[in-house]
């Protein structure tokens, strides 16, 4: 034993067995899983303009610094908390504190709450970039954001939409089954992109018929940080899976079907 494990709690099996922790870790996965829900379907109000009370173009008239510098921070602070969470490293650490069961759920919570924050005080920066005057092509573009929404769900769904939402891991945990390690799968997009979530992400974003200055800092640094996402991801899923994802990766490319280095 190290010196740290005598300070450290751990959550261990006497507590986490329990039948009525394993109730109160799937309620706690569920309302996880709603919070994340909402939070997708305000997101796609967010970035379209269309329903929600407060719009990427809506919100506190602030100086365009300003708004650059907090607007910027949001992003920061969702791209830390996103990546830290899902690195191998910290979930051994953070794993001692929280319960192996609801790690996911807790960090599908997380994301959600910085989202949320990132909604709520994001600035506006009304200067149009472009604008497009055709009705058709207009549609058009509202229809690909939407069409990039769509990849995004049903991406999820192909990969694991409820092991990727912590929904299995409190369900299993919660009928006393084993969730088992991840598997390596390549389903259908998957043969054609390695990323089909976030390709549905960077449509969605791009597609806009105006776009204005605070859509396009959106847009710009949320694909920057997808590049930086999939580095990050891809050094795992190598870790993970050998020369089956290395392969994978001579096989599809990342994110433009017709194109095998990107
Ligand atoms: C938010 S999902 C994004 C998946 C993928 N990058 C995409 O854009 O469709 C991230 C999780 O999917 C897992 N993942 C990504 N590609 C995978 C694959 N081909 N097979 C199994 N798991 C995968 C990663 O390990 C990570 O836990």
């Amino acid at each position: 034993m190290t010196q740290l494990d005598h300070q450290v709690h751990y959550v261990g099996p006497e507590i986490t067995g329990s039948r009525i922790f394993k109730l109160i870790a799937f309620l706690y996965g569920i309302s996880a899983y709603l919070v994340f829900f909402v939070t997708v379907l305000y997101a796609i109000g967010f970035v379209t303009g269309l329903v929600v009370p407060k719009t990427i173009d809506t919100g506190t008239d602030t100086p365009t610094v300003e708004a650059v510098i907090i607007n910027l921070l949001l992003m920061t602070l969702f791209a830390v908390q996103h990546s830290v969470m899902a690195r191998q490293q910290f979930k051994a650490w953070w794993t001692q504190f929280v319960p192996k069961p609801v790690e996911r759920s807790t960090y599908v919570l997380f994301a959600s709450l910085a989202l949320l924050l990132l909604f709520w005080q994001w600035r506006p920066l009304p200067a149009v970039i472009w604008n497009v005057e055709n009705p058709d092509l207009a549609v058009t573009l509202v229809t690909l954001s939407f069409a990039g929404w769509v990849l995004v769900f049903t991406s999820t769904y192909l990969i694991n939409h409820f092991e990727l939402f912590g929904l299995h891991q409190v369900t299993n945990h919660l009928i006393g089954k084993e969730t088992p390690p991840p598997r390596f799968k390549t389903p259908l997009l998957y043969n054609f992109v390695r990323h089909p979530i976030y390709l549905g992400f960077i449509i969605a974003f791009w597609a806009a018929p105006t776009m204005t200055a605070g859509h396009l800092l959106f847009a710009a640094v949320t694909t920057l940080y997808i590049f930086v996402g999939i580095a990050l991801e891809e050094h795992d899923l190598v870790a993970l899976f050998g020369d089956e994802y290395r392969q994978y990766k001579q096989r599809v490319s990342m994110l433009i079907p017709w194109r095998r280095s990107l």
